[in-house]
């Protein structure tokens, strides 16, 4: 296998580096070969300082560790060869030794760089590790309203690390009692003590654990109240672009990972590097010697976990399984969606490796997102194999979702025997990401084990030879063991937990972006006149979808609606009519040119008066659900029960209500899935007249309708004053009773005027009534 470029450009620098400070300073080394280990030490830090340097100048893209490495792996091998007392004779100082040590050391450094760069394959994470700290002031800013909560878990986690650590101490001063032979006085007291540690430990981690979810649970519930609120006044570009599984995500998946960097990384943090402090400092004073060689395990554990870390995130995002299409190809229908959990499905906290797995209850997954078929060039940003996993197993939820909710479909054309074949390819991949995961896990965990075992190999034959030399006793021993095991647990932890911070705060930063935005809803205009005439123009008006910026679907239309008039737009499919109806209710701004309403531009109006004003009946018809009543009087605080039943009766809906059991008060299900198309129509065309609208507009809003619908329409037109009304409708019956007509072709105005006017023209109208 050749070397990578970037190794072969850093060993070389290092090397040369090397060679220079020896050659420079080769008369000031004798000099320092006498302070022994200090000497040693003294030269590491020159050379730290020099192979540092060197390495960022010279060869930036290298991983830095290795200076690291080549100038602190010397010294700490001498120090430790002292302390375990080795036989045979040892250069002080690397820059005295013969050649062959410069060449193991400069050696050793290539091979543990090739390592590395084969289990990470990319190492570029330092700007990950800064992006991530950004957040953590903002997380503890939104955490500030429970700060007498956060100051008693805080206590209380200083209290528990303390009893914590003061455990292997009783329990060593107990046994060295009880050699001793010091009578039952003293053994009781000290076995008493060491009962009063573990009890009260557990009390203060009980209350400190409480505490903690109680603050997390609460801050979660506060971060997605404000994440929803600053969602819903998004304007609709936002929405276009986003897909509702990722904003789903963002308010269950990423809030709860960003509670996590507070009320979970940080408390086990800080439990931990408090008990690791705590037990150094009682293992110094059992024996400073023994503590410096159990210390030796801080730097491995917290290496193997950052290749385990980084190797995790490479792989998942080299081997992505995520959803593939119908025709098995893979691809990565999620990309940053994450899970794209619209539920609220309830995270499990299992071990601390095995931190998260989803509880297949209330998972639902929008099919469009997860069936959204992708080619291999998609960009899939590396996410975490655990969060890979995850993502499967939303998948395999949205799949029994979306089969068991089309099963009619399933049914109609035969496709039973392909959704098991999908179904099953789901559960494959499932099954691979979990396999992979979890042989990574086994061997990370073996490695892990085999590194504590080595060091504690090492500890215990210097205490055999400290026990011979009588400068320790037996108990102190066993506590010492006993707190290098509870030390080292810490140490993982600690090392684990940064790592998850680290991803956590990388969710935090997405749920701050959400926050972040500027209302767009809302925003801006305060014009609210006392009357309104309802005459709106459009004036050389251009558009183009924020999603295809490059595609004009209006260009230079300009038309008006006069008040007291049915205008209707109409065209073939796509020509642009409902883009109009969208520009007309400021879903969108024009491109170019404007929309006017009473000369004055729409954004000029406050967003409420104008929405008041303007009334749209969509082409299908979105109830909410809960009564027919709630669904009439959306968004009106003051609607009373007359103008809801009058808006009804107009609607022709009130004949269909009142045989309703409950009548206005009858559930419409979700969607209004308990209705008919027509009568979901007739409720939808009453919640718009209960405004009074001045602009009602009523895009294919009479297509489920029965009964005489132009005479209704007439209706509404009158009973409504000057009422303007803009009509788009494919039927040819409704133009005609319109009093003028805009025909659109590819977003253009092909005519317009009266319907004989243009049925005695011959043009685009006429062809439009014959096609
Ligand atoms: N959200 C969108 N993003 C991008 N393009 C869109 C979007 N909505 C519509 N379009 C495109 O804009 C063009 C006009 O669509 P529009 O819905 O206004 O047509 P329409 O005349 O109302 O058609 P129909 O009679 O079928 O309702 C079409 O080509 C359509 O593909």
């Amino acid at each position: 296998m050749a070397m990578p470029p970037y190794i072969l450009r850093l060993s070389c620098t290092l090397l040369l580096a090397d060679l220079a400070l020896m050659l420079a300073l080769a008369h000031f080394f004798p000099a320092l070969a006498h302070l022994g280990w200090v000497g040693s030490w003294l030269e590491a830090g020159l050379r730290l300082l020099v192979l540092g340097g060197a390495g960022q100048l010279l060869a930036p893209r290298g991983p830095h560790g290795a200076a690291v490495l080549l100038s602190l792996g010397p010294a700490i091998f001498l120090t430790l060869r002292g302390y375990v007392g080795l036989p045979g004779a040892a250069p002080v100082l690397l820059a005295m030794a013969t050649p062959s040590w410069l060449v193991l050391t400069h050696g050793t450094a290539v091979v543990a760089l090739l390592t590395w760069s084969l289990l990470v394959p990319t190492v570029a994470t330092g700007a990950k590790e800064a992006e991530a700290w950004v957040p953590l002031r903002r997380l503890l800013a939104l955490a500030w309203p429970e700060w007498p909560f956060l100051g008693c878990a805080f206590l209380f986690l200083a209290l528990a690390a303390l009893g914590e650590t003061s455990v292997p101490y009783c329990t060593g001063r107990a046994l060295d009692v009880l050699r001793q032979g010091d009578g039952l006085a003293a053994f009781t007291a000290a076995v008493g003590l060491m009962c009063l540690a573990s009890a009260s430990s557990s009390l203060f981690a009980g209350c400190r654990g409480g505490l903690f979810t109680f603050i997390r649970f609460r801050f979660v519930l506060r971060t997605r109240d404000q994440l929803f609120s600053s969602l819903v006044y998004r304007d609709l570009a936002f929405f276009q672009k986003t897909t509702a599984a990722e904003l789903a995500s963002r308010l269950t998946t990423d809030v709860t990972l960003a509670s996590n960097v507070l009320a979970l990384n940080i408390n086990v943090m800080l439990r931990n590097l408090g008990q690791v402090l705590g037990l150094c400092a009682f293992m110094l004073g059992l024996s400073p010697r023994l503590t410096m060689l159990a210390l030796l395990e801080v730097p491995l554990a917290v290496t193997a976990r950052k290749v385990y870390d980084t190797r995790h995130q490479v792989i998942a995002g080299m081997g992505w399984w995520g959803w593939g299409d119908r025709d098995g190809n893979s691809g990565n229908g999620m990309g940053t969606v994450g899970m794209g959990i619209t539920g609220w499905g309830s995270w499990v906290q299992h071990s601390k490796d095995e931190r998260m797995e989803k509880s297949g209850a209330g998972m639902e997954v929008g099919w469009r997102v997860l069936g959204h078929p992708m080619g291999a060039d998609t960009h899939c940003p590396p996410q975490m194999l655990q969060r890979a996993v995850l993502d499967a197993a939303a998948n395999t939820g949205a799949a029994v979702q979306e089969s068991i909710s089309s099963i009619e479909m399933v049914r109609v054309f035969n496709g039973e025997e392909e959704e098991e074949y999908r179904y099953s390819q789901v559960l494959d991949r499932t099954l691979r990401l979990r396999d992979q995961r979890d042989t990574e896990r086994a061997i990370f965990l073996l490695i892990q084990r085999v590194l504590q075992l080595a060091v504690q190999a090492l500890v215990l034959y210097c205490g055999h030879q400290q026990l011979r030399e009588g400068t320790l006793t037996a108990g102190s021993l066993v506590a010492f063991i006993l707190y290098q095991t509870k030390a080292g647990s810490c140490v993982q932890a600690l090392a684990y937990s940064y790592g998850d911070l680290l991803s956590n705060a990388v969710a935090a930063c997405k749920v701050f972006d959400y926050l972040d935005w500027e209302r767009a809803v809302g925003a801006g205009g305060t014009y609210v006149p006392t009357r309104l005439r309802g005459h709106v123009t459009f004036h050389r008006v251009s558009f183009a979808y924020p999603t295809r910026p490059e595609r004009l679907v209006l260009q230079d239309v300009t038309f008006e609606l006069r008040p007291g008039e049915v205008t209707a737009l109409a065209g073939l499919n796509g020509s642009g009519k409902s883009t109009c109806v969208a520009l007309l209710e400021r879903f969108y701004e024009p491109g170019a040119g404007e929309v006017l309403l009473d000369g004055v531009p729409l954004r000029d109006y406050e967003h409420r008066y104008l929405h008041r004003q303007v009334a749209l009946v969509g082409q299908e018809p979105v109830l909410f659900s809960g009564s027919i009543r709630d669904n009439i009087a959306y968004g009106m605080e003051d609607c009373e029960e007359e103008e809801i039943i009058a808006a009804a009766k107009a609607a022709g809906a009130l004949g269909f209500i009142s045989a309703l059991e409950q009548g206005f008060g009858t559930d419409v299900g979700e969607r209004g899935g308990q209705l008919s198309a027509g009568q979901k129509q007739r409720i939808a065309i009453a919640r718009a007249l209960v405004r009074r609208p001045t602009v009602l507009i009523l895009d294919e809003a009479t297509s489920a309708l029965d009964g005489d619908s132009d005479a209704m329409l007439q209706q509404w037109v009158r009973n409504g004053g000057d009422r303007t009304v803009l009509l788009i409708t494919h039927q040819p019956r409704m133009l005609e009773k319109a009093d003028r007509v805009v025909v659109l072709e590819h977003g253009t105005v092909a005519e317009m005027g009266t319907p004989a006017e243009l049925r005695t023209r011959g043009g685009p109208y006429s062809r439009l009534l014959q096609h």
